[in-house]
């Protein structure tokens, strides 16, 4: 187990003490911090229930933590932000528009950047075809496969061009063919646009294909319970002892956090490292 703070110009996206309660009672998260740099995949585990997905919606600005900031590159969230871009187990799309409307309509959203109207079929046309949809840009949603769905889903995060995708299990719900071809689109889609995502899932062994990083969270109130770093050299073939073994060691902690016992001591957080990325920001209540 190790950590992976090594290229501090290139932070995408960094949470620093985030803390996460809902009403009075105990915090479900404290102080948890996180940078990840562009092109970096980092999945989230966790026990269900813990706050993987409000974390990630701290994360895209689409509702407050309890103290902690959140940054894109260097600018702060502090509500939707157009470098961060999310998608669901539901692809959400609108089903009165057609595939390439519900592409384009993510250029819609309020916090995007105006773009001409040659732009933005430029980057409609792009994103369509990064997904491998372009033969069925004129369909509507009841028309879509559940995978040609969640494509078309990815295709308008695509379309306005994050630096990082915040992925809440979106391909929990396909069968596992598809679920594989989505696996390697979000490959595909980082290495063409260096893209970086935050991937929340329960599947160890996806964790393992795509990750470059796992984090996982544990306790109560939550924080990150075990760290794994996967070089980008490492064999992702599932039968690969080394990987089995890290597998292993992932399923073990993963029980050990739901049993709420310490089974590894959480990697410190070298808080340097963001100050570092952050030189003319004010990072006081960072300790
Ligand atoms: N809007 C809300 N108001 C009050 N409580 C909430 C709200 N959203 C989530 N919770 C509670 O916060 C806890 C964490 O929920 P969250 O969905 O973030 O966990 P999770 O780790 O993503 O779970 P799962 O893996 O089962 O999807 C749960 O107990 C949930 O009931």
């Amino acid at each position: 187990m190790n950590s992976l703070y090594t290229n501090y110009s290139k932070l995408v996206l960094s949470a620093h003490n985030v803390g996460l309660a809902y009403g009075a009672g105990r915090p479900l998260i404290a102080d948890f911090s996180l940078a990840v740099e562009a092109g970096e995949i980092v999945t989230v585990l966790g026990p269900s229930g813990i706050g993987k997905s409000s974390l990630l919606r701290v994360f895209a600005g689409l509702q407050p933590s309890n103290g902690g900031r959140v940054f894109a590159g260097d600018e702060e969230v502090t509500g939707a932000h157009p470098r961060v871009a999310m998608a669901f187990q539901d692809p959400s799309l609108l089903p009165w528009l057609t595939l390439e409307q519900n592409v384009a309509f993510g250029l819609d959203f309020k916090h995007q950047p105006k773009l001409s109207a040659k732009e933005r079929q430029a980057r409609v046309d792009l994103a369509i075809r990064e997904v491998g949809l372009e033969h069925a840009r004129e369909l509507y949603p009841k028309a879509l496969s559940g995978g040609m769905a969640q494509r078309t889903a990815l295709a308008r995060c695509i379309a306005r061009q994050p630096s990082v995708l915040l992925l809440d299990e979106p391909f929990g719900a396909l069968d596992e063919v598809t679920r594989e071809s989505m696996q390697q689109l979000l490959l595909r889609v980082r290495d063409d646009f260096g893209t970086a995502a935050v991937l929340i899932t329960h599947d160890i062994d996806e964790a393992l294909l795509v990750s470059d990083r796992i984090v996982l969270l544990g306790g109560s109130p939550a924080h990150v319970f075990g760290q794994w770093t996967l070089g980008r050299s490492q064999s992702r073939d599932l039968l690969d002892p080394m990987l089995q073994a890290t597998r292993v060691e992932i399923l073990q902690a993963l029980r050990g956090s739901i049993e709420g016992k310490r089974t590894s001591q959480p990697p410190a957080f070298d808080f340097n490292i963001l100050r570092h990325a952050y030189p003319h920001q004010e990072l006081s209540n960072v300790h």
